[in-house]
């Protein structure tokens, strides 16, 4: 999509962002005010960080909202008069929902229901809920909780046919450099004469840039159907490659690598998508649709007149996917602003 074609579907209309303070919220944010939107609602917890972002984007169009997804009358109000909403509001850290797993299930579940229910109440046209890798196949409480998001909004899509609500789903991958992860932690280990920490080094992730998964979100809302889930193609790399990499883009060509073992909830590889999702995975090019299994309880009037084919494909995941290698991954790494102006490049 070009960027006046973005323009034509966000002009006029109100926005709302839940989790609008954090990366994804503030960086979706920027986009929808320079394509022309009328109005961003920024909903979220945190008025320290509402009250930076006010005043770094100083754009009269933004509104703030506190709250909390787990609140259902305090989404109310960003939601009244909001054409389209974007769902990003979660507990996304993985070691502390392994501590805390009913913390994950009331925000990422209950919460997400709330946001659904209300969106549907004030008549959003269009919702689309940001998910994760971590929820195929899952393995720690925020996959499982992220898996039951998107069940719910399938759900929802399933059970409100006649709904004015569209709900889709957008899955992604480590975006590379948010708050927390491990580029920051391995350029912060570099700069204190520290060994590299990585966990287990032929460890895979998909790699995505903040830019990505926010076309992603573009391209979900731009092309779904109720109940549909979107994944854009992302490749791969070891931890190790990367860490070789962070390290190469300082100068340093053989760093010091101290294995840590895996951490809490952690699998080796990411699925994007199930070996079940596959096999009904449309491809859009740079992306995959797989529409909602619109079916009913009465599976044999399915397997009857419809197709009762087994699934047998393979699942897309961060091993099966193109691997980078170091250059490439320095050359991905290279894409990101963060690191241009830490290496000093123009
Ligand atoms: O000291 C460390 C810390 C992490 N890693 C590895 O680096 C990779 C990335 O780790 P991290 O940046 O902490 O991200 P993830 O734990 O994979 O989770 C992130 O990526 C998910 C998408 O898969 C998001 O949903 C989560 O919110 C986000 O924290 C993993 O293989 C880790 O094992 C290391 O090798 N050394």
């Amino acid at each position: 999509m070009n960027p006046s074609d973005r323009a034509s579907v966000v002009a006029g209309k109100t926005i709302a962002i839940t989790g609008g303070t954090g990366s994804f919220g503030s960086t979706m944010a920027r986009h929808l005010l320079a394509n022309g939107a009328a109005q961003v609602n920024i909903f979220s917890r945190d008025e320290a960080k509402q009250d930076a972002m006010r005043r770094t984007l100083n754009d009269e169009r933004l509104r703030f909202y506190l709250g909390d997804v787990r609140d259902p009358h305090s989404i109310e109000a960003p939601l009244t008069g909001a054409d389209y909403v974007f769902h990003a509001a979660a507990l996304k850290q993985v070691p502390s929902c392994e501590f805390f797993p009913r913390q994950a299930v009331l925000t990422n579940v209950d919460g997400s229901n709330n946001v659904i229910q209300a969106a549907a109440r004030a008549g959003v046209q269009s919702l689309v809920v940001l998910s994760t890798d971590k929820a195929v196949y899952p393995v720690n409480a925020m996959g499982m909780s992220k898996g039951l998001m998107e069940k719910t909004a399938q759900a929802f899509a399933r059970n409100n046919p006649d709904s004015g609500l569209t709900v889709s789903i957008t899955r992604y991958g480590n975006v590379m450099y948010s708050r927390g992860s491990v580029i920051p932690l391995f350029l912060q280990q570099i700069d204190s004469g520290r060994p590299l920490t990585v966990t287990e080094p032929l460890m895979t992730r998909f790699l995505m840039s903040l830019d990505e998964s926010v076309d992603l979100v573009w391209h979900a809302f731009t092309h779904a159907q109720p109940g549909d889930l979107f994944v854009k193609k992302a490749p791969a790399c070891t931890v190790e490659t990367l860490a070789r990499a962070v390290a190469k883009l300082c100068d340093i060509e053989d760093p010091t690598i101290q294995r840590i073992g895996m951490r809490h909830g952690e699998k080796m590889h990411e699925t994007l998508l199930s070996a079940e999702e596959m096999v009904k995975a449309v491809d859009q090019g740079d992306y995959f649709r797989v529409p909602l299994d619109a079916r009913g309880l009465q599976y044999e009037v399915y397997v009857e007149e419809g197709d009762a084919g087994i699934p047998r494909d393979t699942d897309y995941n961060s091993a099966n996917t193109h691997q980078l290698d170091l250059q490439e991954t320095v050359a991905t790494l290279m894409r990101l602003p963060e690191i241009r102006a830490r290496v000093g490049a123009a």
